[in-house]
């Protein structure tokens, strides 16, 4: 059984047709790359995996369940965390106490006002934990928004995987991005990818990050499947670099 499977959704806005009888399933442990050129439909698409839309047809199985309507706190709390393609973060608060708002909500503490001194020993471990995984050591007490695009970036990763997903969506994560911040990206989300094992499903502009990052690539062309494979696969698909990776040569 994959981790996530979709049958053939669709998403319909009124006359327009922006996502078509998508399917694809995505294995434990695998990253999964969506891309397409601008109104292909990915952002569509990954609003229907995590629950902010309906699918107007199809369906969605999580982890053995079929999740097509659940709200996104259920995706969520059954274990899918997502982020977004501008940071949500909290700008006015330190990386440190951002990390721990998600711990805390994790941990159910976020509203209790007594914990005991293992639950805040607990809560203050795990911080620190993901502090280290997102290499924000040494900024862990400045605000986030005083930070670069990229470790905003990575503070933001850190509270979706305080979550303990089984399952990370990230929306481009390297938007908006320079060189090397968008390298460092990258090398995140392959340590997160390897170490913690996590099954990640990626939407991305930047091919590098794209071709260095995924196991299996969906290609999408006006809402609907062109191709899928892994990174050579696609690269040497014909289809798609006609009605892709050509159309960005010539553009380059
Ligand atoms: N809420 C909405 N209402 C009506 N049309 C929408 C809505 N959201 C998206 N669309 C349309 O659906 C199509 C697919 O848009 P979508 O944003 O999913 O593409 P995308 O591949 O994510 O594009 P980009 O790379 O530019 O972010 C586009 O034609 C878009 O205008």
């Amino acid at each position: 059984m994959s981790l996530l499977e979709v049958h053939n959704v669709s998403q319909h806005f009124g006359e327009l047709v922006a996502v078509k009888n998508v399917s694809l399933n995505v294995e434990e442990g695998e990253l999964h790359a969506i891309i397409g050129p601008n109104g292909a439909g990915k952002t569509t698409f990954f609003n229907m995996l995590s629950g902010f839309y309906q699918p107007t047809h199809g369906h969605i199985v999580f982890d053995g369940i079929d999740c097509t309507a659940m709200p996104p706190q259920t995706r969520v709390a059954r274990g899918m965390a997502r982020t977004f393609q501008i940071t949500e973060v909290f700008r006015e608060l330190t990386v440190r106490e951002n990390i721990r708002v998600a711990v805390e909500v994790t941990q159910g503490l976020r509203l209790k006002v007594f914990r005991s001194r293992q639950q805040a020993a607990e809560t203050d471990e795990r911080v620190d934990e993901l502090i280290e995984i997102g290499k924000l050591t040494g900024k862990e007490n400045r605000y986030v928004g005083e930070l670069s695009h990229g470790d905003q970036r990575s503070t933001e990763i850190m509270m979706a995987l305080a979550l303990k997903p089984k399952l990370l969506l990230l929306d481009e994560p390297a938007a908006g991005m320079g060189n090397q911040e968008t390298y460092d990206t990258a090398l995140l989300i392959r340590r997160l990818h390897r170490s913690q094992k996590l099954t990640i499903i990626l939407v991305e502009h930047d091919m590098r990050v794209i071709f260095n990052l995924a196991d299996r690539i969906t290609v999408l062309t006006e809402g609907e499947v062109l191709d899928q494979g892994t990174p050579d696969e696609i690269a040497a698909s014909e289809k798609v670099q006609v009605a892709y990776l050509g159309e960005q040569h010539e553009g380059a």
